[in-house]
């Protein structure tokens, strides 16, 4: 596998460190957050304190008040967007797992964001589908899409229709771990990634950036 960057959580890289002891400015129940979210033994699913940094400032720039999180785990990347959002704006976490929603739920109330956080303890498709059920269509800021990769064709999909023109999908993980990179036959997760990623280079509907952070990074633009 191709290491990037890595995750700074695992502080095996002097630079990514030098990079995260001179940028990171982490919010103490965020921290807090983390290091509870390092005991769980899935761990690694964590994303990088430095790349939820900067998705929150990507928020702030757009002047975001409306977000989705697609796979919430333990709500490190829900909680930082809460915190980047304005009193009125809002969360919606998808996560099935109720293990992990435990875990977040006190963090969030002591960060005193309880209340802009929606969680839907149900599959993110479902919740999706909802919302737009709802007429919630073209009227969010910013998605991140972080859960089950066989599902990032669907999400990426309906992402673009609850998102606003100007708006961003983000999209975790998309070298997955270098093995975009010709997948064999038999990996279905590397082969879902890397004809998304082809998908997106031609989507005429976005903006595209893809980005050489953590495990890849994609930014889709809605036009
Ligand atoms: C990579 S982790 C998310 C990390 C998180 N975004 C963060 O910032 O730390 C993926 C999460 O998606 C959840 N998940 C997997 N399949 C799902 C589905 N179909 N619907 C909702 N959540 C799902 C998993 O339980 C897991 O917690």
């Amino acid at each position: 596998r191709i290491c990037l960057i890595g995750k700074s959580h695992k502080g095996d890289n002097p630079l990514l460190n030098y990079v995260v002891n001179n940028s990171l400015r982490e919010h103490p129940v965020l921290t807090k957050l983390r290091l509870r979210t390092m005991e769980d033994s899935r761990n690694s699913m964590l994303v990088s304190p430095e790349q939820a940094q900067f998705m929150a400032n990507l928020i702030k720039l757009i002047k975001g008040n409306k977000t989705i999180e697609v796979g919430m785990y333990t709500g490190y990347n829900t909680l930082s967007m809460a915190l980047a959002i304005p009193e009125d704006g809002g969360v919606v976490a998808c996560e099935i797992s109720d293990d992990y929603v435990q875990i977040a739920k006190p963090f969030f109330k002591e960060a005193g964001v309880e209340k802009k956080i929606d969680i839907r303890q149900q599959t993110a498709l479902k919740t999706l589908d909802e919302l737009l059920e709802a007429g919630e269509a073209e009227t969010y800021d910013f998605v991140f899409i972080d859960a089950d990769k066989i599902n990032y064709d669907n999400y990426y999909e309906k992402s673009l229709q609850l998102i606003r023109k100007g708006g961003i999908i983000a999209i975790d993980n998309v070298l997955w771990g270098g093995n975009v990179i010709n997948p064999d036959k038999d990996d279905v997760t590397s082969q879902t990634i890397d004809q998304l990623n082809k998908k997106l280079l031609k989507d005429q509907r976005v903006d595209l950036s893809l980005l050489t952070v953590g495990d890849g990074l994609t930014l889709a633009i809605k036009l």
